[in-house]
């Protein structure tokens, strides 16, 4: 037969978990979509129907689940992909490799004060909360047991995904290139809109071999809360810092702003190595309204906008630690 089974990857998607854990009268919860996937010795359930080398996707979904309930590292999604991977390489002998995904949604402590009352700012309800945003914080893990079950090394990215933002002022498109094609009209004062997706990667871990498959506690140091690549503090001043620079930044083009967020993130974690943003331009385009007489197109006049769906520009880059 000319042909050959050249990659072969199973799991299973869209794990759905909702985890409470309980600290007297302060709750804590996260909300999970997980995606575990496996390569191994497994050709042979494609190629000769064999499937006593499946693990069923039903399995993996029990175990996810079973994790949820028992690991110690379920509130970061980092340490929660990395107990789930090291947990499946380390529990079957013919599976080498793991890769989990984690999406996590926003759920944020409803801002009540002592009296009930609901004030920005107020530290948060102990049980109550609300959806604050689309984003999402999201969690890329890939274990690699190939080179033996004590020898576990992980490569982890993270990120943010659908952080929409917008600004009225203080961006800018000028001097591109002017041809034949040219139709766009440059302007010292646009609307900048962009819906944020934005990925770093860590430097690689080892992970201690577990003493024992079913063993839960696994331990790196550096992944801990405080530890040199602390997933929770990342995640939170990468957003602060793509935050801070689009409000800040008097934006020469999408271009030049995404390089000011991307060598914050990276001068801020010190163990981010590379950080990779991608930024559709979400156009916004003054209504022409001189057929009625009326000036909405100059900058300063203009505050009608009709929002494009599509096209939009789409403007990313990779920036690495030197
Ligand atoms: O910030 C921008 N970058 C571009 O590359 C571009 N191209 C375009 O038409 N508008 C913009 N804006």
């Amino acid at each position: 037969m000319a042909s050959t089974l050249a990659h072969a990857r199973y799991g299973k998607d869209k794990v759905r978990v909702l985890r409470v854990v309980r600290d007297g009268k302060t709750h804590h919860i996260v909300e999970y979509n997980v995606t575990a996937l496996l390569e191994g010795n497994i050709d042979t359930s494609y190629t000769q129907a064999d499937n006593s080398v499946v693990v069923a996707t039903d399995s993996i979904k029990n175990i996810t689940y079973y994790l949820a309930k028992t690991s110690p590292h379920i509130l970061s999604p980092e340490r929660f992909a990395l107990h789930l991977g090291t947990h499946l390489v380390s529990k079957y002998a013919h599976i080498h490799k793991a890769f989990i995904t984690i999406e996590q949604l926003r759920w944020t402590r409803i801002p009540i004060d002592a009296q009930g009352h609901l004030v920005d700012g107020a530290q948060g309800h102990p049980h109550s909360f609300f959806r604050d945003g689309d984003d999402k914080r999201f969690v890329k893990v890939e274990l690699d047991a190939s080179a033996g079950k004590d020898k576990i090394v992980a490569d982890v990215s993270a990120g943010i995904s659908d952080l929409l933002v917008l600004k009225t002022t203080e961006s800018s498109f000028e001097n591109f290139v002017r041809d034949e094609y040219t139709t766009l009209v440059e302007v010292d004062d646009r609307i900048f809109s962009t819906s944020v997706d934005l990925s770093y990667t860590f430097s690689r871990v080892s992970i201690p071999t577990p003493s024992d498959a079913k063993k839960l506690e696994f331990a790196v140091p550096e992944v801990q809360a405080g530890g040199v690549w602390d997933g929770d503090a990342v995640a939170r001043r990468a957003r602060a810092v793509t935050l801070e620079v689009f409000a800040g930044d008097n934006s020469a083009s999408v271009q030049a702003t995404l390089y000011k967020m991307a060598q914050r993130v990276v001068a801020e974690n010190a163990h981010v190595d590379s950080v990779t943003y991608a930024l559709p331009n979400k156009h916004y385009i003054p209504v022409d309204m001189r057929y009625i007489g009326v000036d909405n197109l100059s900058p300063a006049s203009a505050e009608v906008f009709m929002p494009i769906a599509a096209p939009s520009g789409l403007i990313s880059a990779t920036i690495t630690r030197q």
